[in-house]
């Protein structure tokens, strides 16, 4: 079986309606989904507020690189353009993790890095994956790390900006609930 952890954004456009999407195009793929999060801006860039949300992907036969293209497919069909990099976007489905049959992969090439290189830092990404999954634990090159802790472990101001939006239609599933 191979599960992505994906992280989906959006600060242009119907916002929400992107997140859907993405959403809808797994169905019964998706294990678990996080609240809908409104997330200052990261990264260099100033630019609108985000909402992030993230997915737990479950299918068997599934490569790493399968679960990469459904994502560039999500964003093609939001009309995605990428013009700065972390600039503002219609949509962004980023690969945060993959684990196949239990053991994660973890790959250096610059088409798709696993696990994501920048996912520790993020408090978009890390905020909402606990939301969706209290026990989750991602890989780093000094080994693994509850991302409990690593939430603990951001700078305060990162933390407090990142809110839990309560949005109608959107049903927050955590890992087991299913
Ligand atoms: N784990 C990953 N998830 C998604 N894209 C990745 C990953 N690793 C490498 N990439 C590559 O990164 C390229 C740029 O992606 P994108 O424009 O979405 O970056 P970004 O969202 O601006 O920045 P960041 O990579 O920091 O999230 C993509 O073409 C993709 O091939
Ligand atoms: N809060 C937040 N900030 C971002 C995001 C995102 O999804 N959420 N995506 C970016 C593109 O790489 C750059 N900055």
């Amino acid at each position: 079986m191979s599960r992505a952890v994906l992280s989906i954004g959006a600060n242009m456009g119907d916002t929400v309606a992107a997140l859907r999407a993405v959403r809808d195009h797994f169905g019964d793929r998706v294990v678990a989904a996080s609240a809908v999060h409104a997330t200052p801006p990261w990264g260099p860039v100033a630019q609108d507020d985000f909402d992030n949300a993230v997915l737990v992907v479950e299918a068997p036969e599934t490569s790493p690189r399968d679960w990469l293209e459904e994502g560039f497919a999500c964003e093609r069909a939001a009309d995605r353009t990428r013009e700065v990099r972390w600039g503002p976007r219609t949509l962004d489905v980023d690969v945060v993790s993959v684990s196949v049959d239990g053991s994660v992969v973890v790959d250096d090439d610059p088409d798709l890095t696993l696990p994501h290189p920048r996912a520790h830092l993020r408090a978009f990404v890390l905020i909402p994956w606990l939301d969706a999954d209290p026990d989750a634990v991602l890989w780093t090159p000094t080994g693994e790390q509850a991302v409990a802790d690593l939430v603990e472990g951001l700078p305060a101001d990162e933390r407090v900006g990142v809110r839990r939006r309560d949005v109608e239609g959107w049903t927050v599933v955590r890992e087991g609930d299913r």
